[in-house]
């Protein structure tokens, strides 16, 4: 167990919010967090990475690690060129040009890293940011809305590259609202609805114990839709 939450809140003045979460996150497995617009997956992620501090509740880590963090968006400075932007990420956590070069060529950046980013597209600026998390060794990583901006090709490459980090021995949590692309790579769920959690645990024993084949049908049964 990499860390265990309980009865975790980060409620705002709008009510809104993560209200009572208690779930835990397994060592050297993937965890996507899904659910719909609002639901509080980046609130929880905010208290995971430490941006915000819990209301109530207790998040405790068995082993405090090194977090690797992708957000759902990074205002890249426009003038610099991709290879710039990672140049000077890389120097705040001391990674080497070889590893540099590693992450541009994952994900696909290698050939256009001397462009400015303001001339990228959305899903190549969101290919530098998942780029920017690959830095170092940090054994979690975090993703937060990763598909966000990925044509179909770059989200199977996505998935290729989130096992890679799991044979690699890291844990990596995921948010998403694509229930089909949190089932075809996630071990665990932690399914949340209106900031509460409607389902966690392992993935294929929920479907076994529900006796449904999908997330997404039993998404909608749960929420009677
Ligand atoms: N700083 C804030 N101030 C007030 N309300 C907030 C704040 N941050 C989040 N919320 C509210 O908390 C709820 C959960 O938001 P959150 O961003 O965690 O959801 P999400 O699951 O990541 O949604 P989405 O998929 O739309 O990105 C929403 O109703 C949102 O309006």
């Amino acid at each position: 167990m990499l860390l265990v939450a309980s009865n975790l809140s980060n409620v705002y003045a709008n009510n809104r919010g993560l209200k009572n979460a208690s779930f835990s996150v397994r060592s050297g497995r993937i965890l996507a967090l899904a659910g719909g617009n609002g639901a509080g997956k980046s609130t929880l992620l905010r208290l995971l990475t430490g941006q915000e501090k819990p209301l109530s509740g207790e998040l405790i880590w068995q082993e405090r690690q090194a977090i690797r963090f992708m957000p759902d968006d990074i205002d890249f400075p426009s003038m610099l060129t991709a290879t710039e932007v990672i140049q000077l990420l890389a120097s705040l956590k001391s990674v080497g040009s070889n590893e540099q070069e590693k992450v541009l060529k994952r994900v696909g950046l290698w050939d256009v890293k001397k462009q400015k980013v303001q001339q990228f597209s959305k899903g190549m600026r969101q290919r530098l940011n998942l780029a920017q998390s690959l830095l170092g060794n940090g054994p979690l990583l975090i993703l937060d809305e990763p598909t966000n901006g990925l044509d179909p090709y770059w989200i199977a490459e996505l998935k290729k590259i989130i096992l890679q980090e799991k044979a690699k021995g890291c844990t990596v949590v995921f948010s998403t609202h694509l229930l089909a692309f949190a089932e075809e790579i996630a071990d665990d769920i932690l399914v949340l609805h209106d900031g509460e959690i409607l389902m966690s645990g392992d993935l294929k024993e929920i479907l076994a114990e529900e006796n449904y084949t999908t997330l997404e049908n039993l998404w909608l049964k749960k929420l009677n839709l």
